[in-house]
């Protein structure tokens, strides 16, 4: 995090050595100025530790001493190769250090010359092939040398001289920027010494001090950023409370076929309370699969309606749009509540028609994809804005509204539990709900990993369950290149299986269907009239039909396990007891893991908590669309009990006075105001 010290400010140019061709080179790999080199963080390090020599590794990367022993032998080959050759005594072991094109050396060694050398070691025929070599004994302050990213002309070699220059004429204008307190409590480095540790780091133990206070600077200033931005934004919008009775919300909850879990009451107890509240409501709601989601979201449109607001909600998906249009009219029955369905393919006059209908107000809730809130929509008075599988939609959006004249509250659901740190770093700025429990009377789906050998099996079994009166899912491979290969392979399965079933009905479903077509197949599915659904992972999201009991899904070793635990979430969502079978041959070790977990628990965060781990954070919402931060010191997945200190504490700092006036939080404070996020103008 930078500080706006002066003499740090000064450019790279007042170093010795960096002429004006170097500063602009340096200041295209964005090192512009003293501060920039310190930050300038290396990213890893090269262990010039010195070994015994019997405990050398063919073909490691080693550092050895020892003495000259003989005249330097070179060998020309080529027009500018060489290859230089001396017996050199590391503990009474000759060993020999060869320099290809570097025969100038020669005129450098003299017999009984101390040399440090790394390089790479040959333990057969005991050389090293030398890539460092210093004269002298091994210096103990470079047991660890910095490996920076470079450019140009610029070299790791060069880079490493001039930051260390820097540190040492301008290392002691570095300011602390946590206060004392904090130092102490968390045994934390000062910033100064922190600077030097990282990049002339003394031992390995020093190196881990300096990178722990690094971490925790890191995560402490994004968390402070995001709730500062949040109590912003809050503040910002005030007076926007809704208007309406609990009793009246209850009322209706009352009229749903069933109770709800007291997960469920718990949510839209805290969602009611965000709408009545003059702050606008920013809300993730994060629910395993099937764990009832849509209701909730029902219940909180309810309570806009009864304020005299219009809701919008907004799916990925048209066959989900359908869906949810379908069970929310269901679910309003008894209100009279006007529900609206809005998606691409809905046009000419109906489309005016609806149109008409969201303008005018008569359209209390509002359904369809991304569409809905963009182009030719206008909305009388929409009041909130909930939408589906939040990571499609980010604060653009959200200021699309914001443009349009629209501040509504906004309650984000998903159905992919995000491990809570994750969610707390990507989401930090919003209020986090968990429905933590599932219906009653679910029984656990049963999972198992077969090979492909046993597909036979397998289809037999599907067809028994079908006899018995439920339905299946058969999910193709993935082949993620391309999305046409996945068709092809649908194609392929269906034509199959419908050989093999020869008393059921076998459907078809993905993606280049139109969208007229996919509803009819959906419509089938959820009547009983296709027994079995082959298809892509277009079901993947939401698809509600709690008849089908049994999924196969096909070399399910490719799937992430967030994606498998999506797909198997469409089965096991009513009273049948329901088996997952998932079909693979895995050959490498993370395949089989992943076959194993699945097996082992269905616990939706678990799972997604692993994902991280086998996948690593920039891979878990796939990195196009990700939106994730990106740090230079920090890994969410290792440092995430940093992470949640440095929310806690960044949570309390902001609602203390003292952070606001005392000196001790100075430094933190003008970084929060070079930010701007002070005055509201951005989150970086
Ligand atoms: N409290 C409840 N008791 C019994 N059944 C419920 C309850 N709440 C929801 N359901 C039923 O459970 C099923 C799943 O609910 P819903 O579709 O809302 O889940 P979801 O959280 O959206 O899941 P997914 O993310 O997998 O789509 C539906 O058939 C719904 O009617």
């Amino acid at each position: 995090m930078k500080t706006m010290n002066k003499k740090l400010g000064q450019p790279v140019g007042v170093l010795p050595g960096i002429g004006e061709e170097k500063e602009k080179e340096l200041q295209q790999i964005g090192l512009s100025t003293i501060e920039d080199l310190f930050h300038h963080f290396p990213y890893r390090y090269e262990n010039m530790e010195v070994e015994p020599v019997e405990n050398l590794r063919h073909g490691d990367r080693v550092t050895i001493a020892g003495m000259i022993q003989s005249e330097p032998a070179v060998r020309y080959y080529g027009r500018k190769k060489s290859r230089l050759s001396v017996r050199i005594l590391v503990e009474n072991i000759l060993v020999t250090a060869v320099f290809f094109n570097r025969a100038f050396l020669k005129g450098k060694m003299n017999s009984g010359d101390m040399l440090t050398l790394t390089g790479k070691w040959d333990k057969y025929k005991l050389t090293i092939t030398v890539q460092d070599v210093q004269w002298g004994s091994p210096d103990p302050s470079r047991k660890l040398q910095p490996v920076y990213s470079v450019g140009g002309s610029v070299t790791v070699k060069k880079l490493t001289r001039w930051i260390q220059q820097a540190l040492q004429s301008f290392g002691n204008e570095v300011e602390e920027v946590l206060p004392e307190a904090l130092l102490s409590s968390y045994r934390l480095p000062a910033r100064n010494e922190a600077f030097q540790m990282i990049h002339m780091p003394a031992d390995k133990e020093k190196l881990k001090q300096a990178r722990r206070r690094f971490v925790y600077e890191e995560l402490l200033m994004f968390q402070l950023k995001m709730q500062t931005f949040k109590r912003q934004e809050r503040l910002a919008a005030d007076g926007n409370s809704q208007e309406f009775s609990k009793a009246e919300v209850n009322a209706f909850l009352h009229t749903l076929p069933f109770p709800l879990t007291g997960a469920q009451r718990r949510v839209v107890d805290e969602i009611t309370k965000d709408m009545q509240d003059p702050l606008k409501m920013n809300r993730l709601l994060q629910g395993d699969v099937g764990s009832g989601k849509t209701v909730v979201a029902a219940a909180a449109m309810y309570a806009c309606y009864l304020a005299g607001g219009q809701s919008a909600l907004m799916v990925p998906t048209e066959i989900l749009a359908e869906q949810h249009a379908d069970g929310l009219r269901q679910l309003y029955a008894q209100t009279g509540l006007n529900v609206v369905l809005l998606t691409g393919s809905i046009k000419g006059q109906k489309r005016r028609e609806r149109n008409a209908a969201i303008y005018e107000g008569t359209a209390d809730i509002v359904i369809g994809t991304h569409a809905l809130i963009q182009e030719d929509v206008h909305f009388r008075n929409l009041g909130l804005v909930i939408t589906d599988e939040q990571h499609r939609f980010g604060v653009e959006q959200r200021r699309l509204l914001k443009d349009k004249g629209y501040e509504p509250d906004v309650l984000f659901m998903t159905a992919t539990p995000i491990p809570r740190t994750l969610a707390i770093s990507v989401f930090g700025d919003m209020d986090v709900s968990s429905i933590d429990e599932l219906p009653a009377g679910r029984k656990p789906i049963k999972t198992y990993w077969v090979k492909h050998g046993m597909l036979e099996r397998i289809l037999t079994f599907i067809d028994k369950q079908v006899k018995e009166g439920r339905q299946a899912y058969v999910i193709c491979p993935l082949i993620e290149e391309s999305d046409m290969l996945d068709v092809q392979n649908a194609i392929d399965v269906h034509a199959q299986l419908q050989q093999f079933f020869e008393s059921c009905r076998v459907g078809l479903m993905h993606g280049r269907l139109s969208s007229d077509e996919k509803e009819a197949v959906m419509q089938a599915f959820a009547a009983n009239e296709i027994h079995v659904l082959v298809s892509t992972t277009v079901v993947e999201v939401g698809v509600n039909v709690p008849n089908a009991s049994v999924m196969l899904i096909y070399d399910a070793d490719r799937f992430g396990l967030s994606q498998l635990h999506q797909l198997r979430g469409r089965i096991g969502r009513g009273e049948y007891q329901s088996y997952c079978v998932l079909m693979a041959d895995p050959k490498g070790e993370t395949g089989q893991e992943r076959m194993r977990i699945m097996q082992e628990t269905e616990d939706g965060f678990k799972l997604s908590e692993k994902d991280l781990e086998l996948r690593g954070p920039g891979d878990f919402f796939g990195r196009k669309q990700s939106g994730m931060p990106e740090f230079k010191m920090a890994d969410l997945v290792h440092d995430y009990r940093a992470l949640e200190t440095a929310r806690r504490d960044a949570a309390s700092f902001i609602q203390s006075r003292s952070f606001w006036n005392d000196p001790q939080y100075a430094g933190l404070r003008s970084i929060l105001e070079e930010s701007g996020i002070l005055d509201g103008t951005k989150l970086d």
